[in-house]
């Protein structure tokens, strides 16, 4: 077990000593990270409790619960408890205008039902399934919280933002503004798709016809298939996150929403005047019917969409559904919406003019999107089946020379967030972004520092079939590798948020601080926000 941890012991007697400098080698294979234990858990939230508030300790106290499978989680309270209900103290100090207050039974309470909200936002659980005390509550917060999020648009700051760009709409996008409007205004409900390549100004007309909404204190619902295309919407979530769609949609024969009749998701629907659905190319078509057959039944409407206007944008020359491995062509084109009953009741609007060429007049940009529309077009010359890119872009002959063309002087500029946020290497497969982010890591500037993982076989009789080290060796999509390699100043990419909806799946950020247990980031999307997350290890499973 110590083997591949002790690279520097090159034979036995050099392992032999490391070991004999640690009384404990159980201690010592704990704190290699080794063996897993809820001790583990504790130093962690321990190590949090050092930087953290009182809001990022719930916070990460709840992600715990949810997804690191604690032992004890009420001995973690009961440990941390004061620490996690400190920023309450302070204000119920205020409040009564009393310095010397001291935790009480109701200031926990506070903090209990702090955690519980985020608990049951990521896992619908209350936190008695984790043996924590059940806070008690006057008011449905959870109600409140989600509802009043749609409504509580500042209609001051919309309408400047309407003042300011409506006037900037071209011929086309003003057809489609007015199209859509109408439509929403009608409250027949309907379907629209917006086929637009990229760069022809969808983003900027859904903004506006989502503040025109939300300007008027209606809903609007902003949604995209994938959490990087949420960052650019306002008020945006993901359509699983929002529809609560199941992961099985694609085998129901009547897809539905796992939405309750009575819950908050059911009143957000309710209420809705507009759904936009960006990226909607790379949903399901189970998904839009599974949309359209809640809404008719939440809304108890015949109407499409339940009265509601759908707003679908996208491009299919672009991402089209990913199916299950070993489907065919064909299962890819029968999940696309195109394929849906609903498809003929669609109505479509186009925008064609490039923005960024029409405005800025960038010659590069009006060239480079015409010939991805070749591209996506089929009109590019094919070469025993496959396409070249060497008309879109630059042939280089070796990973070392595209990290050069990409990253030049990496060394010097990899702090400047502006410089880091314009460039990326994209691969097709795991293997390959591995190899990639190896050889970046390797030229950055600092110390190594590796997090390992502690792999199990479940049920324990699979232990012998499926050994500790084929386990470490494997890299099932979704799930960290068995090392874990990172540097201070390093780029990440947020691959899965457990907490949402702050930080989307793909924000990418840069390492700040690495704890033994933990490590600190900052955000930098688009390297405009900067904000500070701590991020901690969990336990994923796999089947
Ligand atoms: N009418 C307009 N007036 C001023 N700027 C505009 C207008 N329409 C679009 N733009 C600007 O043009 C650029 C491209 O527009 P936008 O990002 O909305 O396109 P898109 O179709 O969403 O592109 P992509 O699919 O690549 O994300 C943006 O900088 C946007 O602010």
């Amino acid at each position: 077990m110590f083997l591949p941890s002790l690279t520097s012991a090159s034979c036995w007697p050099n392992i032999l000593s490391a070991l004999d400098n640690h009384s404990r080698p159980y201690t010592y294979a704990i704190r290699l990270g080794l063996l897993e234990n809820d001790a583990q858990w504790r130093n962690t939230t321990e190590e949090a409790a050092s930087s953290q508030s009182p809001r990022q300790l719930r916070q990460l106290f709840s992600i715990m619960l949810t997804s690191c499978e604690l032992v004890n989680p009420v001995l973690i309270w009961d440990e941390l408890k004061e620490r996690m209900s400190e920023d309450f103290l302070f204000q119920a100090r205020c409040l009564a205008s009393n310095s010397e207050l001291l935790f009480s039974n109701d200031i926990f309470n506070q903090s209990l039902v702090a955690i519980e909200d985020q608990v049951l936002a990521a896992a619908n659980h209350n936190i008695n399934m984790y043996g924590l005390p059940q806070p008690t509550r006057e008011t449905d917060p959870d109600f409140c919280r989600e509802v009043l999020q749609e409504k509580g648009y500042n209609c001051d700051q919309q309408k400047k933002f309407i003042e300011e760009n409506e006037p900037l709409l071209t011929p086309e996008q003003i057809d489609a503004y007015h199209n859509i409007m109408q439509k929403i205004q009608r409250g027949h409900g309907g379907i629209i798709f917006l086929d637009a390549p990229g760069g022809t100004g969808k983003t900027f007309l859904i903004n506006l016809l989502l503040a025109k909404i939300r300007q008027r204190r209606e809903t609007a619902l902003a949604v995209a298939s994938s959490g990087i295309a949420v960052t650019l919407l306002p008020g945006g979530r993901t359509a699983h996150s929002a529809f609560k769609l199941p992961l099985t949609l694609t085998k129901e024969e009547y897809p539905l929403c796992r939405v309750k009749k009575n819950s908050v998701p059911a009143k957000v629907l309710q209420q809705c005047t507009l759904i936009v659905w960006d990226e909607c190319t790379m949903s399901h078509k189970h998904a839009i019917e599974a949309l359209n057959n809640t809404l008719r039944d939440l809304r108890k409407s015949e109407h499409l969409m339940g009265g509601v206007t759908l707003l679908l944008s996208g491009d299919f020359r672009q991402t089209l559904s990913i199916i299950q491995r070993g489907g065919a062509p064909a299962d890819e084109i029968n999940a696309c919406i195109k394929y849906s009953f609903l498809w003929a009741q669609v109505e479509e609007l186009h925008l064609r003019t490039n923005m960024r060429s029409a405005l800025f007049g960038d010659s590069n940009a009006l060239e480079f999107s015409h010939k991805l529309l070749c591209t996506g077009e089929g009109q590019l010359s094919v070469d025993e089946g496959l396409s070249s890119v060497a008309d879109i872009g630059t042939i280089v002959q070796s990973l070392p020379e595209l990290i050069e063309k990409v990253y030049p002087d990496l060394t010097l500029k990899y702090k400047d967030l502006e410089w880091l946020s314009e460039r990326e290497i994209l691969c097709p497969k795991n293997d390959a972004v591995t190899e990639v982010n190896h050889q970046l890591l390797i030229k950055l500037p600092g110390e190594l520092s590796t997090y390992k993982s502690v792999d199990t076989a479940l049920p324990d009789e699979s232990i012998v079939e499926y050994p500790a080290e084929f386990l470490n060796s494997l890299e099932p999509s979704g799930t960290p590798p068995h090392s874990l390699m990172l540097k201070i100043g390093a780029p990440i990419m947020l691959l899965r948020n457990l907490n949402p909806p702050k930080l989307c799946n793909g924000t990418r950020l840069i390492v700040k601080t690495l704890f033994p247990e933990n490590n600190r980031s900052d955000y930098s999307k688009r390297a405009r926000k900067r904000r500070t997350r701590f991020f901690t290890q969990n336990s994923h499973s796999s089947n």
